[in-house]
């Protein structure tokens, strides 16, 4: 796509809340015997007993409450932030750990959070533990994050809540873990090594399977496209640089330029505007590792629409440009260059 010119983007935080309502599940599925609870209930159902022993059996699915307890919160981005302001809600403690906290995140949390400066100090004295940070392979990465280093200091009885990735966690670890004591995993991910443990509840990645997730992944995901299209303004992209656009003046017209990041592209861009005697009222240039993006909004005022057909035929041409687009009125019409070099519209 980059090689093409096409911006990719997401959607980061649409399905935050749906993860993190099922992240406070998870911690309730953690405290009380509910999964258990409810199997028996199942079974005692098919032999007929289930009225006749309820009363009796529920001293089998005792649990603790979750006001006044410890969460330890890694990663505090969307889905953690949002997770520590609702545990605080719900009268918990809360902690928490994130080397790369954004300002965004940090208005989101609770006053009174305690910030650590590690994970281990995260996890140390927690009662639960919610895991929200990406997956990143290879070094300096986070896979395996929560290893036996890191499982040494859990509280006996705590609960770790995995709703991030599968191989953030150390299976090893976190299996010698819950034998030895009666700490609990509950995970959005399976495992073969912990599906059928006893204290493992394994749900199947349900984080952001909510209509309401789908419908503000949806929606943003055409508002960010939308934006592109009509203005050129590039948010949430994965493989284009940032680029935050004033509206288009009026009386403009704005040419949106894709480039190999070379040195020279952009004077040759300029030189051609200026060369049809076109004026440049304002112009962005941004880049991001091979990829730069070039937005000049050009004085209409005397030019004809000929004339920018010729500037953007030429621009197109210029050694390095991937795409170009112009955008005028209310619709854009996109211009471009295909692989061989050839110009199109
Ligand atoms: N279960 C599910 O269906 C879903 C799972 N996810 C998972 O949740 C993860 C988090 O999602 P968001 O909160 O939206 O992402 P985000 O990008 O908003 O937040 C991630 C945070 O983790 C922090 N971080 C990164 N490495 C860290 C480390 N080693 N230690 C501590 N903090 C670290 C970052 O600084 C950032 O603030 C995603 O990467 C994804 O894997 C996301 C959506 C749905
Ligand atoms: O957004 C994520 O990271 C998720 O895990 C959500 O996955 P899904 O969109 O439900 O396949």
């Amino acid at each position: 796509m980059t090689e093409l010119g096409i911006p990719v983007f997401n959607t980061p935080g649409a399905n935050a809340n749906a993860v993190k309502e099922l992240v406070l599940c998870g911690m309730l599925l953690g405290s009380r015997r509910i999964v258990d609870g409810i199997n028996h209930m199942k079974d005692l159902g098919a032999q007929g007993l289930a009225r006749e022993r309820v009363e009796k059996d529920k001293a089998m699915f005792g649990g603790q409450e979750i006001k006044g307890k410890t969460l330890a919160v890694i990663g505090l981005g969307h889905i953690g932030a949002m997770t520590a302001r609702d545990a605080e809600q719900l009268g918990m403690k809360v902690k928490g750990y994130d080397p790369g906290l954004s300002v965004q995140s940090a208005m989101k949390l609770p006053r009174d959070m305690n910030l650590v400066d590690s994970i281990t100090a995260a996890v140390s004295g927690a009662d639960y533990i919610s895991i929200n940070i990406p997956y990143v392979k290879g070094q300096g990465g986070t896979h395996g994050i929560i290893g036996k280093d890191v499982v040494e200091h859990f509280s006996p009885n705590a609960v770790l809540m995995n709703f991030a990735r599968g191989e953030l966690v150390d299976s090893d670890a976190m299996k010698e873990f819950l034998d030895s004591g009666d700490g609990k995993y509950v995970t959005d991910f399976p495992e073969d090594l912990l599906w059928d443990h006893k204290n493992c509840i394994v749900l199947p990645h349900l984080g952001a399977s909510t209509e309401e997730a789908e419908d503000a992944a949806a929606s943003m995901a055409a508002d960010t496209i939308r934006e592109y299209l009509e203005n050129g303004t590039i948010v949430n992209s994965v493989n284009f640089p940032d680029t935050h656009l004033d509206a288009r003046p009026e009386d403009t017209v704005r040419f949106t330029v894709v480039n190999k990041n070379v040195p020279g592209a952009l004077a040759a861009i300029t030189e051609a505007i200026s060369n049809e005697g076109l004026n440049i009222v304002q112009q962005i240039n941004h880049s991001r590792g091979d990829i730069a993006y070039n937005v000049c909004d050009i004085s209409t005022s005397g030019n004809d629409v000929v004339s920018f057909k010729n500037v953007q035929e030429q621009i197109t041409m210029v050694e390095g440009v991937i795409s170009t687009r112009i955008i005028y009125g209310q619709a854009g019409v996109g211009y471009a260059k295909n692989l061989d070099g050839e110009y199109f519209v």
